[in-house]
């Protein structure tokens, strides 16, 4: 929070440190106004009492006004920042974790208990206890300077003891709400599922509310009373200390009475005695609740390190930050990469080599990619093709650099005149679009939908209307609201593949993905959208994944995956000779069409 806006954090523990002083002067003032008062009889003058009483109001005006308006504003600021911070860390840290990692549940869940990291609390608390603990400090010191040793270790030895069992009750509830991870990251899903759009209308078709609803309800009920019962259990083990402390304060007052010598003391040192030990005792609760709060806090931060330590996304990281882009990119002129060029096509472009790629999701009992080797030569159109489940999805999100292979690599060589530039899939992406299957409708302006392709572009509108033109988009206006939910247009399932292909074509990238764009269109939209394909590929290479397979009939090659592997390879009229698991499927879709 320092670095974020220094000011709050200094005036914060400067004015807590501050009135530390004023403690024992209050308590000096009160013992010397109660003295005085008993001294005065008639007909002395009531000068010094009157200026014992003034000293004591300014005082109190100093601790009031001094303190009491800082206070509650620098803590307000620092709350405002500290939730900020908190936050932009993690989502600033999720942006940077590999997609995996993102989907892996276990990351869900720690996500969950490190937002309930407070920085402020943290902060503030920390400050509370130094200024308790020090203001306890002092009116021990004053008891002892009393010589009231006894009641003064009495007082030591039961807040250590409440102190330990509190700590202990704290840390076994924050264990439970570690534990309750999962099950309010599902309460937040089912809630989420009945407000968002995308889930309303089979909610309403099937009539999934009230049973949406009542899961919700019992989930959270059954954290509900977990957390009932545990903290039922934690409050029962404290009441014995607290009794304990009641007490041991009631006979520490009884004892500044009834003890040996305590007839000699004058009204004013008794004053300051009962006050010492009046404070000391009501502040003992706040003292031991600032501790429970720091350790909670220190579980929680423990969680929030632990998500900060997850490793990122390594290359996608130093994509992010503004580096020397010469750095990061191996130049490469080995006679291997210049023999695998020349045998591969064209001399410029970009070449993408795949090689013994094997991949298994986390958790699986088995690979969904096996040992798969492919070549796609720069200018060359390829299809993916395959069935469902049979790791087409899996493979581009590989070959982009979204998921990290578990063996083998995929590598991206720009072949230029003199040299070729050799990339890792997820170090090079300025050097790829691509249109997904399941793309991002953002609720933004056209501009920004179309922009995200290339953030640099943003205020070329030339360039934005352009892509949007290629794609085949009529839409114009480039600053309306998309999403009817904002007061915006509602583009059709069509308008937006395209908003989306404009998006992938702003990049004006080298190599682009199509993964299953024409999904969302019409047999015209449809047809359209393979010429404008091959018309955006022509002196790109381009990897269109489909189940149209009339569409792969048009690219230069086609890969057929069968159950994670590479069953085949060719051209459309070589796999058709073959008769093998291609042309099986062409028959299959072609019948439909006769
Ligand atoms: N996040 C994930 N975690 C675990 N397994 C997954 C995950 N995503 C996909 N799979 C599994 O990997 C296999 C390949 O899935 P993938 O989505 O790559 O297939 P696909 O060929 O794209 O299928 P479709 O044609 O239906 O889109 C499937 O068995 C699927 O269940």
């Amino acid at each position: 929070m320092y670095r974020v806006e220094r000011k709050p954090v200094i005036v914060l523990a400067l004015t807590l440190l501050l009135a530390l002083p004023l403690l024992p002067a209050e308590l000096w003032f009160v013992k010397t106004l109660v003295d005085r008062i008993q001294q005065w009889s008639a007909p002395q003058p009531i000068g010094p009492i009157v200026a014992s009483a003034a000293w004591l109001a300014i005082l109190m005006g100093v601790i009031n006004i001094g303190l009491g308006v800082p206070i509650p504003m620098a803590q307000t600021r620092l709350n405002e920042i500290g939730a900020l911070e908190g936050q932009r860390l993690l989502l600033h840290k999720t942006a940077r974790l590999p997609l995996a990692s993102v989907e892996a549940p276990h990351v869900g869940d720690l996500r969950e208990r490190a937002m309930q990291v407070s920085i402020y609390e943290t902060f503030n608390t920390g400050i509370q206890m130094m200024q308790n603990v020090m203001r306890a400090a002092i009116l021990i010191g004053i008891m002892l300077v009393y010589g009231q040793t006894l009641p003064a270790v009495a007082v030591c030895a039961a807040a250590l003891l409440l102190a330990y069992v509190s700590g202990r009750s704290a840390e076994s509830l924050e264990k439970l709400n570690r534990m309750q991870a999962p099950n309010r990251r599902l309460l937040s899903y089912y809630a989420s599922l009945m407000t968002r759009r995308e889930a309303a209308k089979e909610i309403r078709l099937f009539g999934l509310g009230g049973l949406l609803a009542d899961r919700w309800k019992s989930s959270y009920e059954r954290q509900a009373d977990e957390t009932g019962k545990a903290v039922r259990a934690s409050e029962l083990r404290k009441i014995g200390p607290e009794l304990l402390s009641a007490l041991v304060g009631g006979l520490i007052v009884a004892m500044l009475v009834l003890l040996p010598g305590a007839s000699e003391l004058s009204a004013g040192d008794f004053s300051i005695l009962f006050m010492v030990v009046t404070m000391l005792v009501s502040q003992l609760p706040d003292l031991i609740g600032g501790g429970v709060i720091l350790r909670r806090q220190r579980l929680r931060w423990e969680d929030f390190r632990a998500y900060m330590e997850l490793e990122e996304d390594k290359d996608r990281r130093e994509e992010q930050e503004p580096v020397d882009s010469n750095a990061k990119i191996r130049t490469d002129v080995s006679s291997e990469a210049n023999g695998a060029v020349a045998s591969a096509g064209p001399a410029n472009g970009f070449l993408l080599q795949v090689r013994d790629l094997r991949f298994r999701y986390p958790g699986a009992l088995r690979d969904t990619i096996h040992d798969l080797s492919l070549t796609i030569p720069p200018g060359c159109t390829a299809a993916l093709v395959g069935e469902n489940g049979s790791g087409k999805s899996t493979l581009v999100k590989l070959l982009t650099g979204l998921y990290a292979p578990s063996a083998g690599e995929v590598v991206w060589r720009n072949v230029g005149r003199d040299a070729v530039e050799v990339k890792s899939a997820a170090s090079a992406g300025e050097s790829f679009s691509a249109v997904f299957q399941n793309f991002a409708k953002l609720q933004v302006t056209l501009r920004e939908n179309v922009a995200l392709g290339k953030l640099s572009a943003i205020r070329e509108d030339t360039a934005l209307q352009a892509a949007l033109q290629d794609a085949g988009s009529k839409l114009h206006g480039l600053d309306r609201q998309i999403g009817a939910p904002f007061g915006g247009i509602e583009p059709s399932g069509g308008e937006w593949q395209k908003i989306v292909t404009a998006r992938a074509l702003l990049r004006d990238a080298g190599f682009v993905f199509f993964d299953e764009p024409t999904a969302a269109l019409d047999p015209q939209a449809e047809k359209e959208a393979f010429e404008l394909f091959l018309r955006v590929t022509e002196g790109r290479s381009a990897l269109l994944v489909t189940h149209r397979l009339g569409a792969a009939k048009l690219a230069d090659t086609i890969f057929v995956l069968k159950d994670g592997r590479l069953a085949e390879q060719g051209t459309h009229e070589e796999l058709m000779r073959r008769d093998g698991e291609y042309s099986r499927m062409f028959r299959l879709q072609a019948r439909w069409y006769e």
